[in-house]
């Protein structure tokens, strides 16, 4: 305390400040130790004093003010801290208005290293109060505290050192000059070659543009080129200009995709010079990476809707960014009616905590008059911050979203770093595929292989995988020096799978990437100069009047085109080839249409109404879903007793939205304790989460149906996943063990050859020593379990995946006091009407000519031919998913008795009698 006021006090000389802080230090150095309140007034006094300083870093010179001065700052002094301040020193005197000027290009000097410097520094000091329990005690006294010194050093290193930057020696012995906090580790330092790129980015030059117009707005629209930076570069700039303060996560970035998280979040943590998790980390579906000092996160839309239920009104958060808005996902539209409603409460809290601050100030000064002590004891009520919203897109209609966001100012980043070079086909194209495969090769062969990877944009999986086949084959006439490498990327393919994506291209080989839209926006994948665009992708639609919902292969919009395009450029000029005329893409849309008017609204609903907002119709949507759609989510709700008969939550409604699955899942889940089964759910549940688990190569179908056949249960598909799950976990359990290590990892490598040598060595090397120094797990070697899938031929990525989600889920069951080693054995029934119990709208009975017919919708629905219940006749099945191609098709089939629906739903089926 006394080195900040030291500080503040030479730097304030002849200030109203200076005054103030000279007083204070003299009373200290005078033995009169303030009591804890009294400490606490003052450093939150100094920090707010450090805050305001802070936050008029754009204007050239740092405004200090003590908020008489009617300054832009003004507003982060507390008069009441004041007044506290004031009493401790003796003198009721008031302080003198003041403002100091401060150049703050040398501040900057250096630019951003000198506060990564800093910053860094001050870890080591957070770290140090982490590890020290009594100073945990009251952790507002820490945060005060920590803002204090923050500022202090940043004084100290800018003009304590004659305003040159620390050397590395300093930095690191920091420690030394800060309570003796010793510094915890390595550090990952800025590096220098990533701030110069950072500086050229196209963004760079609007710094100063964007915090202005972001901090004298409550909601900003952003609408800049592809690769101009802003998804990597404004979250830092706000966090440099001090929208971050204290602990929490002071930004939140979303992303519709799981990819974009990650891999932003790897790239950003580079940038700023931090760990991955630290003060940048990231939060998708089953995995969070950050932690209470995050100040960037990174994450996925449906990650941050889930943070509103349990913070409902963001309070972590003072910034949150919208990204890739244009993509306008459902639970993005869902966000930004729950956002707007945020902000207005937080503007009304603010402003009545105001109030309440101004009434309790004169009401203390009313007793200083009676001559009456302080009410220090008065409670103050939590501080409550605008939320700033950031609405950011390349393709975006700014005007709506203006509107939408009342009269929200729009700001236009202009400039590419690289130029792209786009080239149409002469012809339309009759195979996409055919013309994909052709493209790669004529860029492969005719240009120089060093010159770039390739990313090719294709509808799914099938169609990646088929191009890999033709790109495999092709590369075997290839000269063994100029190999292609194929890395294929869509959403079923675990995320470990998909990251190799971004590893770096292994010399004489040129990387391609095949890859869904899945890559569209956000990501930089390193090494990409040429794209090839097939024109199309995999969208979902919802027809309300039947309540059916199907994935067709339909052509792309003219912004999803911009995007693909915009994945070229980014490291070096660029060329997109569009496998399209140029008349196509004219008559292409401007934008697909948003998601809430085709997809199914369960799951959205629910959570909608889990955080409060009970009047679903008249929610403030950018774009209303229809009335039937709305009406068909709420009666599914209603069915599955997620809500009662005045459309209100009920108790399992809550439970069920605490669950990131859909909401059939959760209630499938609750079920089993019921029905004795939540060790086979679990596993059924788990495995809906890839798209398969089994594979049959063209060349090989008899043996793998054959080798699948001791899988296969009568029952169905349901029940086939779960025997694959029991026989590949028995196995792992019951096979021989060894040691394998993986320093990086919480799991063991997949890579077998490397999980043979890792043991080999271990053994050889007697391996007492190196245990202590890493992390072990016994499991069956990886290199064994692979095979026993090979030999199965069972997707093992996908199996391993299929286990990771199954954890998750087991410890969230577990925290919520389920116990999920109930197995109900062989008991196909139980586990068939279990799911049932949330599955009742997904059945369909069996018709005199051997078809099926759906009984929500009464649809005319074909067994998928991969499904173990293809061209079986039961009397009614149940089914995960119906899928349209040349005819509705239902995947994921089980046989189920038809007096078991009735059971299942009575709210929606009332008295029919379906055995009948
Ligand atoms: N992982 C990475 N490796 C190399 N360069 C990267 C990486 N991530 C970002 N960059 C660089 O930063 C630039 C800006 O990326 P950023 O994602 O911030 O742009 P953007 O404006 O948000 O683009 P988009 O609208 O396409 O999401 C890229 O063009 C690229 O030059």
């Amino acid at each position: 305390m006394l080195r900040i006021l030291n500080l503040l006090m030479k730097k304030c000389e002849n200030t109203g400040f200076g005054e103030i802080f000279t007083r204070l230090h003299s009373k200290i150095l005078k033995n009169s130790k303030p009591d804890r309140l009294v400490s606490v007034s003052l450093v939150e006094f100094v920090s707010n004093f450090a805050l305001s300083a802070q936050y008029s870093d754009s204007q050239n010179v740092l405004l200090l003010s003590n908020g008489k001065n009617p300054s832009l700052v003004s507003k982060w002094i507390r008069p009441d801290l004041e007044n506290i301040v004031s009493d401790y020193v003796g003198e009721n005197k008031p302080v003198k208005p003041a403002t100091l000027e401060f150049d703050f290009n040398k501040v900057m000097e250096n630019g951003v290293p000198a506060w990564q410097d800093v910053v860094q520094d001050y870890e080591t000091i957070q770290n140090h109060w982490n590890m020290t329990p009594e100073l945990n005690e009251d952790s507002s006294e820490v945060e005060v505290l920590k803002k204090c010194e923050d500022f202090a050093i940043i004084l100290e290193k800018t003009y304590g050192n004659s305003g040159s930057r620390p050397s590395e020696n300093e930095t690191n012995t920091m420690g030394k000059h800060s309570k003796g906090y010793k510094s915890q580790g390595p550090r990952n330092p800025i590096n220098e070659a990533l701030l110069h790129q950072r500086q050229s980015l196209p963004i760079y030059s609007a710094r100063n543009e964007i915090i202005r117009k972001i901090r004298d707005n409550r909601t900003v629209i952003v609408v800049g080129e592809t690769g101009s930076g802003k998804t990597t570069q404004i979250p830092q700039y706000l966090m440099e200009a001090g929208f971050v303060r204290g602990f929490g996560s002071g930004i939140a970035v979303t992303q519709p995709r799981r990819v974009a998280a990650t891999s932003i979040s790897q790239r950003v943590a580079e940038e700023v010079g931090t760990r991955l998790g630290d003060k940048v980390g990231y939060s998708i579906r089953f995995e969070n990476c950050s932690s209470k000092y995050t100040k960037i996160k990174y994450l996925t839309d449906g990650m941050l809707l889930r943070e509103v239920l349990s913070d409902p009104l963001l309070l972590n958060y003072n910034v949150v960014i919208l990204d890739e808005a244009h993509e306008r996902t459902l639970r993005t539209d869902i966000l930004f009616g729950l956002l707007k409603s945020i902000q207005k409460q937080r503007e009304e809290m603010e402003d009545e905590n105001n109030k309440r601050k101004e009434n309790r100030l004169s009401q203390n000064n009313d007793k200083k008059t009676d001559g009456k002590t302080l009410d220090l004891e008065n409670k103050q009520p939590p501080r409550i911050t605008e939320l700033k919203i950031v609405i950011m897109s390349a393709t975006l209609d700014s005007e709506k979203f203006s509107n939408y966001f009342d009269n929200a100012p729009v700001l236009y980043i202009s400039g590419r770093q690289y130029p792209v070079k786009t080239l149409y086909t002469k012809e339309p194209q009759s195979d996409y595929l055919d013309s994909a495969h052709i493209s790669v090769l004529q860029i492969h062969l005719e240009t120089n292989p060093t010159s770039g990877d390739i990313l090719v944009f294709l509808s799914g999986q099938e169609d990646i995988e088929s191009l890999e086949k033709l790109l495999n084959e092709s590369n075997k006439n290839l000269p063994k020096h100029n190999k292609i490498l194929t890395t294929p990327i869509y959403a079923a393919l675990p995320q470990r799978e998909q990251n190799r994506v971004f590893d770096k291209t292994p010399p004489n080989m040129r990387k391609v990437v095949l890859a869904t839209n899945i890559a569209e926006t956000s990501i930089t994948i390193p090494g990409i100069r040429y794209v090839v665009d097939s024109g199309v992708h995999k969208s979902r639609d919802y027809d309300s009047r039947i309540g059916v919902e199907s994935l067709l292969v339909q052509p792309i919009s003219k912004s999803s085109a911009r995007q693909r395009m915009g994945r070229a450029g980014r490291i070096g000029n660029g060329v997109c080839y569009r496998l399209y005329t140029e008349y196509d893409f004219q008559k292409l849309d401007e934008n697909e249409a948003p998601e809430i008017n085709r997809r199914q609204l369960t799951s959205v609903i629910l959570t909608l109404k889990a955080s409060g907002i009970e009047d679903i119709l008249n929610f403030d949507y950018i774009d209303a879903p229809s009335i039937p759609s709305l009406k068909n989510g709420l009666i599914e709700l209603y069915s599955l007793e997620a809500l009662d008969d005045s459309g209100k939550l009920t108790k399992l409604g809550e439970w069920m939205a605490e669950f990131p699955l859909d909401p059939v899942f959760s209630k499938v889940l609750y079920e089993s304790v019921k029905y004795k089964c939540t060790r086979e759910i679990l596993d059924l549940v788990s495995a809906q989460s890839v798209e398969t688990l089994f594979y049959s190569p063209a060349d090989n179908r008899q043996t793998a149906s054959e080798a699948h056949k001791k899988f296969q249960s009568i029952d169905g598909d349901h029940w086939t996943a779960i025997n694959l799950l029991k026989m590949f976990d028995s196995y792992r359990e019951n096979g021989t063990k060894i040691i394998v290590f993986d320093q990086d990892s919480e799991y063991p490598t997949e890579n077998p050859e490397y999980n043979e040598k890792r043991s080999e060595e271990t053994k050889a090397e007697g391996s007492g020593q190196r245990l202590s120094s890493r992390k072990e797990k016994e499991v069956m070697s990886a290199g064994k379990l692979e095979y026993w899938c090979r030999q199965n031929f069972v997707n093992y990525k996908n199996i391993n995946y299929v286990f990771r989600v199954r954890k998750q889920i087991e410890t969230m069951l577990t925290r919520m006091g389920i116990d999920v080693t109930v197995s109900c054995g062989d008991d196909t029934d139980s586990v068939l009407m279990c799911l049932l119990s949330g599955f009742f709208y997904k059945c369909a009975m069996l018709q005199p000519d051997g078809t099926y017919r759906s009984l929500v919708g009464t649809q005319t629905v074909h067994i998928h031919p991969s499904s173990t219940m293809f061209r079986k006749r039961v009397a009614a099945i149940v089914y995960n998913q119906l899928v349209f191609t040349n005819k509705l098709y239902a995947k994921g089939v089980s046989s189920i008795q038809p007096s078991w629906i009735q059971t299942a739903a009575p709210k929606l089926y009332g008295n029919i009698n379906f055995s009948s």
